[in-house]
Formats: structure tokens, sequence, C-alpha cells
């Protein structure tokens, strides 16, 4: 077994998958026009010759064979280092493989409650990262209405349950919304979506199945339609992969495949732990765009003469406020990473949550400072196609001139960026996207009230304020 080649990829794919879009079943996807950008995404992955990138994505397993390094357990902190490089480069079609790293971070409490669970995890990941396949990140639940839990709604399969338990395995039944990629890889990495209690035994459920699983059904949708132009559209044009709501109906799964069949007490550790790798993704790609943003703001604003103006430079140090403190959170929590029971060192956990939250809370308003430099062009200006056209190409060249230094041409592309990542349809998306992917912010501030150091701070906090007796030891004092 061996690396897979983009053709090997592509190969893999037209496996008999049951998927759907814009009311069509698709039945080989590799075919359809809608897949093309989201599957050469993940394709390009699959480059390992790749002159540049090639040492990034391909690493040396403990068995000697070769592997994506997106299957790499870090071990030191250099390694882990190495891996967020990685991500910089890699689609968001390969990231979400991260997936098993929140398994085998959670592979110790795992195997102490039922080692035939822990050697599953440790079996199916090595499958995938010995047959250079994907998985995606397979958590939220429909949820029906959020005041009741997944046993009290009116509808038993608002979240994913076991139906039946048989002699050779489990039949689950529900759905998943907004599975990033689900169509385009080939392991469904399914966990729960938050605790369970043990009135809900049923619901924790966790486990691995191929996408051509019989029973399992994608309906897909994204932001970007099959065709986009490069010029008009730089962003969305070559990034976009679709999210699937992900059906499982009545779908066997064998013992060889479970992860959870109602152990209740693991169900919060597992969606924890998936939770800590995706915001790790969603702050790498924060830094990322956060960058761009500065560059984009100050090339906008050299190019409308206002390069001396204080309010230009006022919000161009807002947007290195924000693209700073996320560079610095990020490394924070490298830095000051964290190591599991069997040598797993992953990002310091409370670090992430803040770095994450610090992005989703401040991504709108950051963004406003982008749009306040650049004005109105960002949502008028023409299509390349009236570029081309001499007729009203040359009103254009001649009415968006600024100053002899900038080439029109270039000022169009740098404003096409700005619409297409913040203001049209990728843009709307990215926005949503800052909020609820890797859960939206009171999902952040739970695990920060229970990770801070909160009883450093209270002795710190009275002996600041002069106090010598705890809040406690005062009560008893005066009973
Ligand atoms: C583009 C995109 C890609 C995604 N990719 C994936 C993926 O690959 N895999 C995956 O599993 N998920 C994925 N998600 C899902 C994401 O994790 C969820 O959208 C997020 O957790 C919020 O859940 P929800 O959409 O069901 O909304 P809701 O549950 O309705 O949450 C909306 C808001 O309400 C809050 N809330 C929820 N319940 C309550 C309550 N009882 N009381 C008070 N407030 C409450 C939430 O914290 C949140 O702020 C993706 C989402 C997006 C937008």
């Amino acid at each position: 077994m061996a690396l897979k080649t983009p053709e090997q990829y592509y190969e893999s794919l037209r496996d008999g998958r049951v998927t759907f879009w814009d009311g069509q079943s698709i039945p080989d996807i590799t075919k359809s026009d809608r897949f093309r950008v989201p599957l050469a995404l993940i394709a390009h992955d699959y480059e390992y010759d790749d002159p540049d990138l090639g040492h990034l994505r391909r690493y040396r397993t403990e068995d000697g064979s070769e592997a994506h390094r997106i299957f790499q357990v870090p071990r030191t902190a250099e390694d882990l280092q190495t891996r967020v490089e990685m991500l910089m480069h890699t689609s968001i079609g390969t990231a979400v493989s991260g997936v098993f790293m929140a398994l085998l971070q959670c592979v110790d409490d795992i195997r102490a409650v039922n080692p035939m669970y822990a050697d599953n995890i440790e079996r199916i990941y090595k499958y995938c990262r010995d047959n250079d396949l994907r998985g995606a990140e397979v958590i939220t639940d429909p949820k029906g209405d959020r005041k009741r839990r997944a046993h009290e709604q009116d509808d038993p399969d608002m979240y994913v349950r076991i139906v039946e338990r048989r002699k050779d395995g489990i039949v689950v039944r529900g759905a998943k919304l907004h599975i990033t990629a689900a169509s385009c890889i080939h392991e469904l990495v399914v966990m729960p979506t938050k605790g369970m209690r043990q009135d809900e035994t049923d619901y924790a459920v966790s486990f691995s199945i191929p996408v051509n699983t019989p029973g399992v059904k994608i309906i897909n949708r994204s932001f970007a339609p099959a065709e986009l132009n490069a010029f008009d559209y730089p962003a969305s044009s070559h990034h976009s992969m679709p999210e699937g709501m992900v059906i499982f109906d009545d779908v066997f799964v064998p013992w060889e495949r479970v992860f959870l069949a109602g152990e209740v007490q693991l169900a919060s550790k597992l969606a924890q732990s998936l939770g800590l790798w995706e915001r790790t993704g969603g702050v790498i790609e924060a830094v990322r765009m956060s960058e761009l943003f500065v560059g984009l703001a100050q090339l906008v604003t050299e190019m409308q003469g206002k390069e001396n103006d204080p309010i230009a430079q006022n919000s161009i140090a807002e947007l290195i406020t924000y693209a700073e403190m996320l560079r610095m959170s990020l490394d924070y929590s490298l830095r000051h990473y964290e190591t599991t029971p069997s040598g797993m060192v992953h990002p310091n956990t409370l670090g992430i949550n803040a770095a994450k939250y610090y992005y989703a809370a401040n991504f709108h308003q950051t963004v406003k400072f982008l749009h306040d430099l650049s004005g109105g062009l960002v949502l008028t200006l023409p299509l390349e196609s009236d570029l081309r056209n001499p007729e009203s190409g040359k009103y254009i060249l001649k009415y968006l001139a600024t100053k002899k230094t900038v080439d029109v041409e270039t000022r169009m592309r740098v404003y096409n960026m700005i619409r297409d990542l913040t203001a049209d349809a990728y843009g709307g998306w990215q926005f949503v996207v800052a909020l609820q992917a890797g859960g939206g912010l009171p999902a952040q501030r739970l695990m920060m009230n229970r990770l801070y150091p909160m009883e450093q701070a209270r002795q710190r906090a009275l002996a600041a304020a002069g106090a010598t007796r705890r809040p406690g030891e005062a009560r008893k004092a005066a009973e």
C-alpha cells in the first residue's frame, strides 16, 4: 500500500456513493462540473512530488512506510510546528482528516472503558493512513428543539442513534448537518455532537464507515456555482468545498468499525477533543486570512493615494492588530503545547479556544475597516468582460485610473479579491464560518471557563485585595 497519485484519488471516488446536488443525483462526482473545483483542490494535496510542498505533505510512519502528514501524530513541538506549516498549504478537504488526531487523543480514555473500541480506532486510523484515504468530521446533529435533550425530541432521530444492536454490529439512523467535504472524501468519521446522559445511551455513538456504505446519502451545498472566472472571482474560482447533509438511513456498522456504543461518559470527551483540532484549523486559516486583509488594505490605500491619510493609517493599524493577535495566539498555543499520557503533543487547549473566540468575535468588525478603506468599488466594479470589450473597456481604463504608477487592471484585481473574500457569496460564507465552524461562540466560552487556572486567579485577587481568609473560611468562622 502506498501514497496515491491525484489520478488514483479521482478513481477512488468512483465507488457508487449516493450523492445529490441541486435536485440531481450525481452517479459519478468526478464527472460533475459542481465537484470540479473541490476535487481539484483535494487532488492537489496528493501531489507528493511537488518540489516546494512535497516534503511538507509526506512523512515516514513508525512502520517505515510513507504517508500524508495529516496522519502524523505529533510527538514533539517540532512535529506540531511542521503540521501547522503543512496545514497552511492544505485544502480543507484534506485538513478535515485531522479528525483522526481527535480520536487518537482520546484513545487512552477509551481503552480504559472498552479496549475493543480503542483497537478499532487504531486499526481504522492505520487503514486510512496506509491507503492514503481521507476522513470527514461528522459531528453536528440536526438537534431539533435546542431546549430538549436528544431522547426528548418529538422525532427521536434528531441526533444520530443506535436503532438496533446485533451480534455482528449496530444499525444507526439519523443525520449530520454541514459536513465539510463529505462527498469528496472516503470515510465518514462520526462522533456525538455533545455530552450524553445516562438515559441517552443510544445517542452516545461513534464509528467510521466508507461513504459508499448502503443507506448513506449526502445532499450537497456550496456558495460557489460550477463556473466562476478567475479575474472576477480570484478567491472562490479555485477555492470552494461543498458541505453535505449526511443521512444515515438505517445503516449497518460492523463492530470492527465502532468506537462507542452507549458508554455515555465518553461522548463529551470525543466532542471536546474534536473541538480542539477543528478550532486549531480555524485559527490557522484566520492567521492566513488576516494577513491577506492587511496586504489588501495597504494596496488599496496606496492605489488611491491615501497612504498619508491618518484615517487610512488607523484602519490599517486595526487590521494589523487583529492579524498579530491571531498570529501570536497561534504561536503561544504551539509553544505551550500539552501532551497526552500516550505521548501525543497537541496545541494548548485554553490558548486555542481563546484564539478561536477572538477570531470569531472580532471578524465582522475587522472586515468593516477593510470595507471602510476601500469604498463602493468593492461592490460596483465592472466585470472582466466589460474591461476586455474595447467599446466599454476604454472608459473603465480611463475612469478607474488613480495615478500613473497604478495599473488599472491590477487595481481591479485587488478590488475583486476584496469583494470575493468579504462581500460576495464566498465572503458571506466566511462571515458565518468564522462564527459557527468549530462550534459557536458559546462553545469556546464554555471551554475557557472550564480550563482557565481559576484557583490561581482567585488567590491572586484575594491577595491583591488584602484578604487573609478565603470566602468559605470566613463563613465557617462566623458559624
Ligand atoms: C461552513 C460550515 C462548515 C461546517 N463543517 C462542519 C463539519 O465538517 N462537521 C461538523 O460536524 N460540523 C460542521 N459545521 C457545523 C458547526 O459546528 C455548527 O454550525 C455549529 O456548531 C453550530 O451548530 P448549529 O449550526 O446546529 O446551530 P445551533 O445549534 O442552532 O447554534 C447556533 C447558536 O446557538 C447556540 N446554541 C445552541 N444551542 C443552544 C441552547 N440550547 N441554548 C442557547 N444557545 C444555544 C450555539 O452555541 C450557537 O451560538 C460547519 C458549519 C459551517 C457553517
